[in-house]
């Protein structure tokens, strides 16, 4: 029998062939909703997921009796309720390694952008605003050398720290759930307390996962703690961080600038004061958003699938005690 898959993202053609030789492919190149009736048809029959961006609901487990597994093509899986996966025995795989260098150059790049305030300058030059030499109120703040804080020390924060201490000569203060060793010593990076970091960092760049226990972790209280001259870079996820309390704490002065891939409603709201605000770069969550990543990610994603319902182990499996179950 040929097993059959709802691939709910946009696939270039060499990954949607490769599917198409081994499945039976519903495919939806664009879903914003798991509401559609289509996508509720195709899910009652399904075998396997593929696809980003889109909340499952532990409910619509309900619907695919059939679902053995799920290949989201990203690393972050918080769309996703793993738990309730295990339970039915569904893998869930994702793209971990593949992502985390490009994401890495997002993050230094929103880092960079912020402090030398080069989209606010940019458009000063579009305007036609620079008529001389430009003086003091427009000078930004220096990146190398500047002590930078990791809040999530894992793939892509080291290879945001690396990026930092190596090329830019920043001491690296990290928090992280736990010690990383090896990186200390490749980086002379020191694990601290969150507060301590907040207190002493010139750059604050978040790099955990969204989870319970991350949710809404960066909020007033650590604003407050920052320097007022501190630089706040998100490109983890958006409701790790309390949006108000950020956007607050740029109105008050409290922290100087921030660079944000991620917020906690994306698309972003027309409503939100964050785009206009000058002291902020906000990007549309593209960090690993190359042509070569995205290529990577997805193809990462395609063997995923293949392997799972093959009854062999995935590349990258996020629930490893659902293989342990099938075993
Ligand atoms: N903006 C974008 O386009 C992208 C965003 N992302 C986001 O980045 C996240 C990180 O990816 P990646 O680096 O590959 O993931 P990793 O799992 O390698 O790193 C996450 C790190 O966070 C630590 N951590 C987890 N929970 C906590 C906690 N409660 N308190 C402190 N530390 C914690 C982990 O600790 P430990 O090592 O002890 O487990 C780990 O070191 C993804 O989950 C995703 O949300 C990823 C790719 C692109
Ligand atoms: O946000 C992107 C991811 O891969 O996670």
């Amino acid at each position: 029998m040929t097993k059959r898959i709802v691939a709910f993202s946009r696939l270039k053609s060499p990954h949607l062939e490769q599917l198409r030789q081994e499945f039976h492919v519903d495919y939806f190149e664009r879903l914003d909703s798991t509401d559609a009736p289509d996508f509720r048809a195709a899910l009652a029959h399904a075998h396997g997921l593929i696809g980003s961006s889109l909340k499952i609901a532990p409910e619509l487990l309900d619907e695919a009796p059939h679902l053995e597994a799920i290949a989201t093509i990203s690393v972050g899986y918080d769309n996703y309720p793993v738990d309730e996966l295990t339970r039915r025995d569904i893998l869930l795989c994702n793209t971990p390694d593949v992502l985390t260098e490009t994401t890495a150059d997002t993050g230094f790049l929103l880092l960079m952008a912020a402090a030398r305030r080069a989209v606010e300058l940019a458009e000063f030059v579009k305007r036609g605003d620079w008529q001389a030499s430009i003086g003091e109120a427009h000078f930004g703040s220096d990146v190398h050398g500047k002590t930078l804080g990791m809040i999530g020390f894992g793939r892509i924060g080291a290879a945001i720290a690396r990026r930092g201490a190596l090329g830019f000569g920043m001491p690296v203060l990290y928090s992280n759930a736990s010690p990383k060793p090896a990186l200390e010593e490749e980086l002379g990076a020191r694990r601290c307390e969150m507060d301590e970091l907040l207190a002493q960092a010139d750059f604050v760049c978040v790099t955990v996962p969204l989870s319970t226990e991350t949710e809404h972790l960066i909020g007033a209280r650590e604003f407050k703690r920052m320097k007022p001259s501190a630089i706040f870079v998100n490109i983890a996820r958006g409701k790790v961080v309390d949006e108000s309390a950020l956007i607050a704490a740029l109105e008050m002065g409290e922290i100087h600038a921030a660079g944000l891939d991620v917020f906690e409603q994306e698309p972003l709201s027309p409503e939100s004061p964050l785009p206009y605000m000058t002291n902020v770069v906000a990007l549309p969550h593209i960090g690993s958003a190359t042509h070569e990543t995205r290529d990577a990610m997805a193809q990462r994603a395609v063997d995923n699938i293949i392997l799972a319902l093959e009854g062999k182990r995935p590349i990258s499996l996020v629930n490893e005690e659902a293989w342990k179950q099938r075993q």
